[in-house]
């Protein structure tokens, strides 16, 4: 199928992880196939083994080399990191985090919509189509930490959350921006500046600042505890969330769940300057309650590839893969046979293909 965009030669870095990561990954870049298949673009991946083998046999978790070697990728599809072998945060912070600093992805992009015919733990969801942007390179997850006397009953632990007026302006002003590219043009900061004063006023402040230069885009506020109400009982109210690194976590899964569940959530950590590769990876972890068992929902993963074409400018493409997920959710509701992992890619990729 012939594509909007320039025929290209993408170099794809792919980190498949831990867990169900490699089996999501393998369905994703069946889908990336499908979609661009006949495009005249053409794809080279490159594989990084990178995760708990990879540790358990070396030590390391992500090398300077293997950096420099992923930034000569255009882009970067990963599955999950995180495994019960391995001491929990080596990998996450060493490894995921340490990706999406480095790389300076300041936008982890977490769309939220309720496609028809999904199953949602909402008696009346309404109309959900949401996005959350996520501030990805600060917070309390930067590392700035500590405990002393640990393991006694004295033991203090720190955890700091960073928040620069840089980086807070560069995402609120990413989170206008698209907010005003949407129909409703709303824009809801979530925070805690009741309590978290200094991180709070800066996020407000900011917000408020930014605002002038999008005087279209509507704005709305809500404590993080309050979001977690609306979430459920009336997600629709919701256009772009913008929020913290913490509060977007945790925000993003609860807003899986109403909408179909974490097997159907796709994210994008852009780097919108584009001085590194963006990465695109499912929402979920590694799942190690299923790994290996074909359960896991490839889904969330091939509307992540979804992301990564629309990023590299294959808008059609992307919206064909939007489309195939889309007709083969409507037809999951009911349906008699679970599907395997593999079966949902290979009917997602057939679909795309047309
Ligand atoms: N981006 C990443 O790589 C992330 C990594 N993690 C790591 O993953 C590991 C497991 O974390 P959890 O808190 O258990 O979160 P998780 O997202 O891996 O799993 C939570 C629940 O959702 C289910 N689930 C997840 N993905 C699914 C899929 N595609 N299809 C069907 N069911 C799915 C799991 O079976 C589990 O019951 C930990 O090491 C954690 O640190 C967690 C979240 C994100
Ligand atoms: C494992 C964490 C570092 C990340 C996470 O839960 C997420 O990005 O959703
Ligand atoms: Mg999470």
């Amino acid at each position: 199928m012939v594509d909007s965009a320039s025929a290209q030669h993408i170099r794809l870095a792919v980190v498949a992880g831990d867990g169900i990561g490699t089996e999501v990954v393998e369905q994703g870049l069946l889908a990336l196939e499908s979609a661009l298949h006949g495009s005249g673009t053409t794809v080279a991946t490159t594989d990084f083994d990178l995760g708990a083998r990879r540790w358990h046999a070396t030590g390391e978790t992500l090398t300077d080399t293997d950096l420099d070697a992923i930034r000569a990728h255009d882009a970067i599809l990963l599955g999950a990191i995180g495994d019960p072998t391995v001491p929990s945060g080596v990998l996450e912070r060493g490894l995921l985090l340490k990706l999406r600093f480095a790389l300076d992805h300041y936008v982890n992009l977490r769309p939220s919509k309720l496609f028809p015919g999904v199953a949602s733990p909402l008696a009346n969801p309404g109309d959900v189509d949401f996005v959350v942007v996520r501030e990805g390179t600060e917070g309390p997850y930067v590392g700035n930490g500590g405990a002393i006397r640990v393991g006694t009953p004295h033991e203090v632990a720190n955890e700091v959350s960073v928040n620069t007026a840089f980086g807070v302006e560069r995402v609120v002003r990413d989170a206008f921006a698209r907010a005003a590219a949407r129909p409703r043009k709303k824009l809801t900061l979530v925070h805690k500046h009741n309590v978290l004063v200094h991180a709070g006023h800066l996020w407000r402040r900011t917000v408020e600042a930014v605002n002038a230069e999008f005087p279209d885009v509507t704005v709305d506020y809500l404590h993080v505890d309050a979001a977690t109400i609306f979430l459920v009982t009336n997600p629709s109210r919701f256009d772009v969330i913008v929020t913290d690194n913490l509060f977007g976590d945790i925000l993003t899964d609860l807003a899986a769940a109403i909408t179909g569940g974490i097997g159907l959530a796709a994210s994008a950590n852009i780097n919108p300057d584009r001085t590194a590769p963006s990465m695109f990876e499912p929402v979920h972890g590694s799942a190690p309650d299923i790994a290996g068992q074909g359960k896991a929902d490839p889904t969330a993963t091939v509307l992540s590839v979804a992301l990564l074409l629309e990023h590299l400018g294959h808008t059609d493409a992307a919206r064909r893969v939007e489309a195939a997920v889309a007709a083969d959710i409507a037809e999951r509701r009911g349906a008699e046979r679970v599907r395997s992992t593999a079966e949902v890619g290979k009917d997602l990729a057939a679909r795309i293909a047309g």
